[in-house]
């Protein structure tokens, strides 16, 4: 039986690892850590990393089917049952094809909210893409827009770039087909979403060069990680959308129960039972809700 210590660690993000299993194929783990408001909490929360994994996996067999739109995504799914999965692992960690990664992160915005809140707010634009005055906090843009960022060291934000940059640090044809694929993922995950009583207000995906020179979707894909859920029932612009996910956790810990200061710099308090519990049922219906399936997953 395999276990983790027999690959090699290759790379560690908030909540998610990286392992070699052999020259074409990695294993992607995802942990029940949870990060918020730039911390990652010493409270893991139970089946966090089980029901993102799932919902990856969902969108990408979704993504990689036909559409009646557009063509199957990509991407660099290899297995989510294997085994070479480690049973330590097994449920929250997947087989991914070795790609070159592309230095870019590439984020597709319905709405606006987070970074794009605040470069609107100064430049009138996001990613120098020009918006119509008028625009608060949540509110839906004209259209989907592409506002890749570069990726900062841990604990530091992204730097949203403008298109322009990527074509300089990628070239310009593959710059395009970033955007294009982006925006198309998220139109089919923005539809879908919709469908079930969901909307995605943003997401960030990453991609990778197969060795033939394809492009693939890589990392996570259309996770509460990745992205921004809000509930379709009580949408209103003006203000901060609760998180699907995140929303007990940031209300506990901007609580006077908690006792901390988001601003102090401090690590954030251990969260209590019942928020753990509150946010694992969040996540769980997250996934229901998006998939139609049942939790856990048939084995
Ligand atoms: N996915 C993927 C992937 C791939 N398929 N091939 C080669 N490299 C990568 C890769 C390497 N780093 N990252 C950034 C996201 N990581 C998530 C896990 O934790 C570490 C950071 C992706």
């Amino acid at each position: 039986m395999v276990s983790l210590s027999s690959y090699r660690h290759l790379a560690s993000g908030k909540v998610r690892d990286l392992y070699e299993v052999d020259d074409e194929t990695l294993l992607l783990v995802a942990s029940d850590r949870i990060s918020a408001f730039d911390h990652v909490l010493s409270t893991p929360i139970p089946d966090k990393g089980r029901v993102l994994t799932a919902m990856s996996v969902f969108w990408f067999e979704l993504l990689g089917g036909a559409d009646v739109a557009s063509p199957p995504v990509a991407h660099h799914l290899v297995a989510a049952r294997d085994e070479r999965i480690p049973e330590e692992v097994r449920g929250r960690a997947l087989l991914v094809r070795r790609l070159e990664m592309i230095p870019v992160e590439c984020v597709a915005r319905g709405y606006l909210a987070g970074s794009g809140t605040t470069d609107y707010r100064r430049d009138g634009a996001v990613c120098g893409v020009p918006l119509p005055d008028g625009l608060t906090e949540a509110s839906m843009l004209p259209s989907p827009i592409f506002t890749p960022a570069t990726k900062a060291a841990q604990g530091e934000h992204d730097e949203n770039v403008s298109f322009e940059v990527v074509a300089e640090t990628v070239g310009r044809e593959l710059a395009g087909a970033l955007r294009d694929q982006t925006l198309a993922i998220y139109a089919r995950g923005s539809a879908y979403a919709a469908s079930r009583g969901l909307i995605l207000a943003d997401t960030k995906l990453e991609f990778g060069l197969s060795p033939e020179g394809a492009l693939v979707l890589g990392d996570e894909v259309l996770t509460p990680d990745s992205s921004r859920f809000w509930p379709a029932e009580g949408y209103a612009p003006g203000s901060v959308q609760p998180s699907f996910d995140k929303q007990y956790v940031r209300e506990w810990l901007t609580s006077p129960a908690s006792g901390w200061d988001r601003h102090s710099g401090e690590a954030p308090p251990p969260l209590p039972d019942d928020v753990i519990m509150a946010t694992r049922e969040r996540y769980i219906e997250a996934y229901t809700r998006l998939t139609g399936r049942e939790w856990p997953p048939a084995v």
